[in-house]
């Protein structure tokens, strides 16, 4: 990577004299809706800032994007990456943190959730400006368990409890529903050996230095796939694959009765919500009934400002950034979503107070961080090669679920991220 600083900034680009910021995302469905009148609204309150928002496809797919255009003129003002891109991001030396923005103009960033300021702020800079953050929550048809005589605690569920509830549901319906869906997803994998307390990479999960081993061949890894490998022996198990499509496909799966129970982003709340012709419960991150609860750490994505631009742009992109940030339009995106308000201020706005009347799903998330016992695990893995790590676990899961041995898929998956890890290591001279 390039990353010297020392090219000139590129020309200020204009629209009707208003200066234009261009803003790679990657939110679809109920979120991109709502990113997108959040947007408009920005751009009709002033005169000075034409924000364009472009949709880039998934974070998987901007964020390679982004790295091959970084530094040229193609590069947006600023961009979505999600929370693994951090390192990379940071060691692209395409873009400029913005603590610089934040230190210029006095920016209280004590209004923003700590957790989440936390997570984005390395070498005692904030990186990227917090914008949409998550965990992943537990989905159920809440129907569905009261017509098999089954209740559940949405703030303490275990393993063994999700197996029972899946096989009970499963016979209640002569296997017209099954019980539970885990989509061989990476951040669901983290976020469950989170839960555990359980590292994933060492050098306590990046924190107190550059990682050189995964680690997520633990006890607690294992747990994760022998749960699943119970269920699909129970015959109440179904497995929506990797494909781009497979969270949609879980997700309808979900809403036309198919399956009862499945885990994904709170940013999907919305989205399931209004279109469940049922009662959808909304449900804390299950744990093995032998470990205690330990919480997850925080999902989604952050803004990044782009290097080389004129400084009337970055200023401009700064100014969107703080809007996006503001209360009011942090209430909007999240009873909109069901992505945090990472400005605590929100949760007081009129919006989000009668949206917790009609829709109580929407806070669950939020309890579900706010009782996060603190910890290198509930704060994240901090490396260059998340994005390595999460497809190398995802290989493992579809493996298992194909009927591969846990231990073989899990330890061929650290040994890939293994490879991954001493590659970028040797490239960044262990930065
Ligand atoms: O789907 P999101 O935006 O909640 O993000 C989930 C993961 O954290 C992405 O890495």
């Amino acid at each position: 990577a390039c990353g010297n600083g020392s090219s000139a900034a590129s020309a200020t680009k204009k629209e009707n004299g208003r200066i234009v910021v261009t803003f790679w995302h990657s939110m679809s469905g109920e979120p991109q809706k709502t990113l997108e009148k959040i947007v408009d609204d920005y751009n009709h309150s002033q005169k000075k800032v034409l924000v364009k928002a472009q949709f880039q496809g998934t974070y998987e797919e901007s964020l390679p994007k982004y790295l091959s255009v970084g530094g040229t003129d193609k590069a947006p003002t600023m961009i979505q990456v999600q929370e693994i891109g951090t390192k990379a991001m940071i060691n692209s030396g395409f873009i400029q943190p913005v603590q610089k923005f934040i230190d210029k103009d006095h920016y209280d960033t004590s209004q923003l959730e700590k957790n989440i300021i936390n997570y984005y702020t390395v070498d005692n800079k904030l990186n990227s400006m917090p914008f949409n953050s998550s965990t992943p929550v537990l989905y159920y048809n809440a129907d569905a368990f009261q017509q098999a005589g089954i209740k559940l605690n949405p703030e303490d569920v275990t393993f063994e409890q999700i197996r029972e509830d899946a096989k009970k549901i499963t016979d209640s319906t002569n296997g017209q529903m099954k019980g539970f869906a885990l989509q061989p997803y990476g951040w669901l994998f983290e976020e469950l050996l989170a839960n555990q307390n359980g590292l994933l990479v060492n050098k306590e999960n990046g924190h107190a230095g550059t990682p050189t081993k995964a680690v997520f061949n633990s006890k607690e890894g294992k747990n994760i796939l022998q749960w699943a490998k119970d269920m699909i022996q129970d015959k109440t198990f179904v497995d929506y694959g990797t494909g781009t499509t497979a969270g949609d496909d879980m997700t309808a799966g979900f809403l036309s009765g198919k399956v009862a129970m499945f885990i994904q982003s709170s940013a999907s709340i919305r989205d399931v919500v209004n279109n469940a012709k049922f009662k959808v419960g909304v449900a804390y991150l299950p744990h093995p009934q032998s470990i205690e609860r330990n919480g997850v750490a925080i999902g989604g994505a952050s803004l990044w400002m782009s290097k080389g631009k004129s400084s009337a742009e970055q200023n401009a992109a700064w100014d969107f950034m703080k809007y996006l940030a503001s209360p009011h339009v942090q209430a909007e995106w999240h009873v909109g979503t069901g992505y945090f308000a990472v400005n605590t201020k929100a949760y007081s706005d009129p919006v989000v107070v009668d949206a917790y009347k009609k829709i109580p799903q929407l806070q669950v998330s939020v309890n579900q961080l706010q009782a996060s016992k603190p910890s290198p695990t509930t704060q994240g893995a901090l490396m260059q090669s998340l994005p390595e790590e999460r497809t190398a676990v995802e290989t493992a899961m579809e493996s298992v679920y194909n009927g591969e041995d846990i231990d073989k898929a899990l330890d061929k998956a650290v040994n890939d991220t293994n490879s991954a890890i001493e590659k970028a290591n040797k490239a960044n001279g262990a930065k």
